[in-house]
């Protein structure tokens, strides 16, 4: 059974007279032990559909199981106050604005979240301690959070949410405020969290990058719909939708390279390309039998090679030279051969 059902569900924001459908007939299942990412362009209704997981947001239709539990049904709330309370108290939430409390220090900022518990004070105290030893902040207990960096605040925010012991944590543009050594930082204490207990995650973001890195299945939202969803092997290297290509491609340190190349304009002839593909697929040189058997000159700009849930998965940007045949030939030659190809411009963005 799904840790997390959404079945249908809309939600619509009345603004004077103006009607705003934010989400629209989404369905969704999250499997225990997922990190869920949910990737979309701001305003895409990310939030507020992710809200309506703990009921932060109510939907106007369709259904919320959470762990088994109804919470709607056909748009009505069919769980009392009292047990929805029970019910959020295991589904931790962070922000990308962290939310914590300045006047208080870090330790009783964790705390706060344990005082509805049936521990004693101590037990509070200890349990906080323990839960900062997790996120690796034990030594800034008694700090302020105007003394901590971004990443250290995410930290807090992350032990703070663990306090109940939650099965569920989900993470509203946790990384986005952060640069991205504190980004990796907080994106592996996640995994970690994942692996060690068990967390499901359901991870938004507009952030191609941090769902490579964590996520193990990946939605895309546009316009209040789920547009696609899959494996992130699939959404990586078999994207649909334009929007996701999108998101694949000119990924952002290939991008970064081609601004510090600073090509001219490409001539007719000319034309770049991204090329991703699994190294497992993919046994050939490509690249050497593009030049031999097709007779298409490469300049390579860019390459990479990660690892996608433990796969190693293979990114390159090229400059192919050849007539439009020739191109064309390149294209269904690297298609065949499993190579996903989206076409670039000069500056790593998505030719559409
Ligand atoms: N409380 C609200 N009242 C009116 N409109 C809202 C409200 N909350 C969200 N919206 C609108 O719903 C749409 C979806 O917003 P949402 O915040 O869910 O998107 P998002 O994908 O999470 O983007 P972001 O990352 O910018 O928050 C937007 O058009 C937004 O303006």
């Amino acid at each position: 059974m799904s840790i997390i059902e959404l079945n249908n569900i809309s939600v619509t924001f009345k603004q004077k007279k103006e009607v705003v459908k934010a989400v629209d007939g989404v369905t969704l299942k999250i499997q225990r032990g997922d990190i869920f990412g949910i990737l979309g362009f701001s305003g895409a209704g990310k939030s507020t559909l992710v809200r309506t997981i703990n009921l932060l947001q109510k939907p106007s239709a369709g259904d919320v199981v959470v762990q088994g539990t109804t919470f709607v049904k056909n748009g009505q709330v069919a769980i009392s106050g009292k047990e929805l309370q029970k019910h959020r108290r295991k589904i931790g939430m962070i922000f990308q604005s962290f939310n914590l409390l300045n006047e208080t220090s870090v330790l009783e900022n964790v705390a706060f979240a344990l005082r509805h518990s049936n521990l004693s004070d101590e037990e509070i105290e200890e349990k906080s301690l323990r839960l900062l030893e997790l996120v690796d902040l034990k030594e800034k207990a008694d700090f302020y959070p105007s003394q901590l960096s971004g990443g250290q605040k995410q930290r807090v925010a992350i032990a703070r949410a663990l306090a109940n012991d939650p099965e569920i944590l989900l993470s509203d543009e946790a990384t986005s405020a952060l640069d991205p050594q504190n980004t990796n930082q907080i994106l592996d204490l996640l995994k970690k969290l994942n692996k060690e207990l068990g967390l499901t995650i359901v991870l938004i973001t507009h952030q191609m990058e941090a769902v490579k890195k964590i996520a193990n299945r990946v939605a895309v939202m546009e316009h209040g719909h789920l547009i696609e969803e899959g494996s992130l092997k699939q959404i990586f290297l078999e994207p649909k939708k334009e929007l996701t290509r999108n998101f694949v491609g000119g990924s952002s340190a290939a991008i970064s390279t081609l601004n510090k190349l600073n090509l001219d304009k490409l001539s007719e002839n000319e034309a770049i390309y991204q090329l991703t593909y699994s190294l497992s697929n993919v046994t050939k040189s490509i690249i050497i039998e593009l030049y031999s058997k097709l007779g298409v000159e490469v300049s390579m700009l860019y390459g990479n090679v990660e690892l996608l849930n433990e796969e190693p998965i293979g990114t390159l940007v090229v400059l192919l030279k050849g007539d439009l045949e020739k191109q064309k030939a390149a294209r269904e030659f690297l298609a065949k051969e499993n190579v996903l190809v989206t076409e670039l411009d000069e500056r790593g963005q998505v030719n559409a």
